[in-house]
């Protein structure tokens, strides 16, 4: 297993290992104590799974406000993803922040998204399958959502506003706001 820093204080970058035979290959793809000697304790209390049969899908940009924020271990289990996330945890060091990767099938990589962090992602490939561990149930009434290319945050997606395929509350959703949406680290 890999682990690897990201620009964003706290998010980490986790490869697990795939033990590959003539049939194919076996994989942990989460074990409590290993990926707790790598740092990461949480506990997890709900599964997820998205599909996104298209290329250029983006969900997100959503997190849960706190007492509901949910940190969540993010991997593409087949297709390929653009992963992004935004560090809103007031009093980060890296407060503003957004840092991004790809997930795929073929590098087999999770992202460890704290909670304070807005996540979302856009497909790179058609049937994109998300799997993600969170440490905190859904709470829709805590659901707040950014928009995909909010000015202030300044992120550079790898697909051009004509070729997106957003959720009608997506496509709804608000600027980020400094001074509305952050959590207190
Ligand atoms: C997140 C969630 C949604 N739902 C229901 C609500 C809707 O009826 C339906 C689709 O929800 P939504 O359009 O919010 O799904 P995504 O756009 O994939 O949202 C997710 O995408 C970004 C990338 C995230 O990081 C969040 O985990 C999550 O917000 O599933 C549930 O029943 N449970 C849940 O935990």
């Amino acid at each position: 297993m890999r682990i690897e820093r990201l620009a964003v204080a706290d998010a980490l970058l986790i490869t697990p290992s795939r033990l590959t035979d003539s049939r194919g290959f076996f994989s942990e793809t989460y074990n409590a104590e290993r990926y707790a000697e790598a740092g990461l304790e949480q506990v997890f209390v709900q599964d997820n799974q998205s599909v996104s049969y298209q290329k250029g899908v983006v969900r997100g940009l959503h997190c849960q406000l706190p007492p509901h924020a949910q940190g969540k271990l993010v991997r593409c289990a087949h297709g390929a993803i653009w992963d992004v996330i935004v560090d809103i945890r007031h009093g980060s060091p890296t407060y503003g922040q957004w840092v991004s990767t790809e997930l795929s099938e073929e590098n087999w990589s999770q992202l460890w998204v704290p909670p304070g962090f807005l996540h979302g992602f856009c497909t790179l490939t058609e049937n994109s399958e998300v799997h993600y561990k969170c440490t905190a149930p859904y709470d829709k009434a805590a659901e707040r959502t950014v928009r995909w290319n909010s000015a202030e945050l300044g992120i550079t997606w790898p697909i051009s506003k004509n070729d997106i395929i957003l959720s009608e509350k997506d496509s709804q959703a608000p600027e980020f706001s400094r001074s509305e949406l952050w959590f207190h680290v």
